[in-house]
């Protein structure tokens, strides 16, 4: 169940290791494709030495000495080309597998439904899925390059000890000193990168926060206190990034000295088998190369360094993951008029507190239900538990007598259309937003539902009418709260059996909130749906078949609004309306029978 205060669960790092193979493999026949390469380039690497030591030999035994000089140049040829094509296909796996990352996580994150804001703030979310999943996908590439970069040293170990024995093991005593130093490195640079792309991501989301918060903070004179608190975790930042290049001087100072004396022990130890004859002046070259190429495993730590940078960025990725998705049934929605049954819903709030306690209700089907009750009182999280935008703790919730959560995905969402009081606009023009839903819309269904909602007529004022980009038409808040209701209508008319509207009239006028009530309440398209709209307009609630009141977790009183009026607890829960006054239509539904309840109403 939804818990905001708990925040995202610690994926730890198996999880993370396990995202990095998977993020491997999405790379496919690139990842397979460069490793080939790789290992032509580890191989011409680890020969190259042997075949430079046989051209001196050669030379100096005045043998044939262009074989192997062209057998050396050709290798480098090869070399240079096997090189170029490994870092295009590097990259093209690259490419792959942060694709395949972004892709799975923006799925998920959005499968989590309205539970992911509530988990992970805006601008943290953006942090793991552009930097933090480009940084992951970069996993395959560096996984191979780590690997084979491991075949020369290894190869060369082998070269030494074909050369001469004592070579090698002169290398392999000190070479445990080298791979502490690794060691060392991989342990301090993992837990540095996990603790530096946490407060990356802290930044990232006060950064959001402050953007959608800015008329506030520029109301409030507070931008050099905002700039400061954005940038609260810089020292953080500062402090982790000096603790990496403490571990990389560390690293880079132990292997400086490590290293020369292990190549000077090596070649001292090949020079006294020079002098006893035991070895060629060619194998004495071959080993002073070998000897480097060997040494070449401390590039473990430039490889350690980008796998645990990797290992970071995946772990906040696979934290996501964890989240587990809203999961729907596979029933179909049963034959039936819209029946909607709250049966002892409990939901808890984040400190444990019950915001709804073991309500019971039943939405009469095809009825108008207004839901009212004072601020903070649970409307809109009964509206949102009516079309399982949230599940409850304890009880259930039904449609026509089936559990929502038993409900297939797009039956249940093809069934129940929502329209918010601060809706968001998705789409690139007018005509998308309000046709966003299960099922496209044709442009006369659009523009039915905008005149319904009373939007069509300043959608038409804008310079391409429903062709206007979303982006060059700002727009109020009230005509974005009536594009929002044209978008449930749309979805309603389709094949809706309920619609949910909260409180999706709160910046409208008066006027205009008279006529989207008498949509609501008349014989168009609406007629037969089942209707919960949260309000806190007493017109609105006046025009309602039933209202339920919402005081202190539960349902304070049921009935219609005439009668529940009387009660001053009642009266509190709705806001001061200005009388309607005008001509017209609207002017004619203020005046009729139902609406003299609603004028008494606003007078109060
Ligand atoms: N998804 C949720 N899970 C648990 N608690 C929630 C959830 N959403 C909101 N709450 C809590 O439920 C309480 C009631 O919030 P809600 O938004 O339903 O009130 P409301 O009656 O709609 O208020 P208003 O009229 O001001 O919009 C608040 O204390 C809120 O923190």
């Amino acid at each position: 169940m939804d818990r905001r205060a708990a925040g995202p669960r610690p994926a730890g790092r198996p999880a993370a290791d396990r995202l990095l193979l998977t993020t491997t493999r999405a790379g496919g026949p690139w990842v397979a494709a460069m490793m080939a390469v790789s290992l032509l380039l580890a191989g011409i690497y680890t020969v190259l030495p042997a075949l430079m030591g046989r051209t001196v030999d050669a030379v100096l035994d005045g043998g044939d000495f262009a074989l192997w000089l062209g057998l050396s140049v050709a290798a480098v040829c090869v070399l240079m080309a096997a090189d170029t094509l490994d870092d295009f296909m590097g990259k093209m796996a690259e490419a792959r597998s942060t694709a395949w990352l972004r892709h799975t996580l923006l799925g998920h994150v959005l499968r989590l439904g309205p539970r992911a804001a509530r988990r992970f703030t805006a601008g943290d979310l953006v942090s793991r899925l552009v930097g933090n999943s480009a940084r992951t996908g970069q996993v395959a590439s560096t996984l191979v390059w780590a690997l084979m970069d491991l075949v020369p040293p290894l190869g060369a170990i082998v070269a030494l000890a074909l050369i001469d024995p004592w070579l090698c093991l002169t290398f392999l005593v000190g070479l445990p000193v080298v791979l502490a130093v690794v060691r060392t490195f991989i342990r301090d640079a993992s837990g540095i990168n996990e603790r530096y792309f946490d407060a990356q991501g802290q930044v990232a989301a006060r950064l959001v926060d402050a953007l959608s918060g800015i008329r506030t903070i520029t109301a409030a004179g507070t931008v050099d206190r905002e700039v400061r608190r954005v940038l609260g975790p810089l020292p953080e930042l500062r402090r982790h990034g000096y603790g990496m290049w403490g571990a990389l001087a560390r690293v880079s100072s132990r292997e400086a000295l490590a290293i020369p004396l292990l190549e000077v022990a090596v070649l001292a130890v090949a020079g006294l088998e020079l002098a006893r004859g035991r070895i060629t002046p060619g194998q004495m070259l071959a080993a002073a190369e070998y000897v480097v190429l060997a040494t070449g495993i401390s590039s473990l730590v430039a490889s350690a360094n980008r796998l645990a940078l990797a290992r970071g960025t995946a772990g906040r990725v696979a934290e996501v993951l964890a989240e587990p998705p809203m999961t729907y049934g596979g029933e179909p929605l049963p034959e039936g008029p819209g029946r909607l049954e709250f049966r002892g819903v409990t939901v808890r709030g984040p400190d444990g507190a019950a915001v709804l306690e073991n309500l019971w209700l039943t939405v009469p089907a095809g009825a108008l239900v207004a839901v009212a009750g004072r601020s903070g009182s649970g409307k809109s999280v009964l509206a949102a538990l009516g079309g399982r935008l949230l599940d409850p703790d304890e009880g259930e919730v039904l449609l026509d007598g089936l559990p929502l959560r038993l409900l297939d995905r797009h039956a249940l969402r093809q069934a129940v259309a929502y329209g918010f009081e601060r809706p968001v606009l998705l789409g690139e023009t007018f005509a998308d937003a309000i046709g966003f839903g299960p099922a496209p819309a044709g442009p006369d269904e659009v523009a039915r539902a905008a005149t319904a909602a009373r939007a069509d007529a300043f959608i038409r004022r804008m310079p391409e009418g429903y062709g206007t980009r979303l982006a060059d038409a700002p727009i109020s808040g009230g005509e974005a709260q009536r594009v929002g209701l044209a978008r449930a209508f749309v979805q309603s008319g389709q094949r809706g059996r309920g619609l949910v509207l909260d409180d999706v009239a709160a910046s409208l006028d008066t006027v205009t909130e008279h006529h989207i009530s008498r949509i609501l309440t008349g014989t168009g398209a609406l007629a037969g749906r089942t209707r919960l709209v949260v309000t806190h307009r007493a017109s609105t609630a006046a025009r309602a078949d039933l209202v339920v009141w919402l005081d202190a977790g539960g349902v304070r009183g049921q009935g219609r609004h005439r009668d529940l009026w009387a009660d001053p607890g009642y009266r509190a829960a709705f806001q001061p309306e200005a009388p309607v006054t005008g001509t017209g239509t609207d002017a004619a539904a203020v005046g009729s029978g139902e609406a003299t309840g609603v004028r008494t109403g606003e007078r109060a």
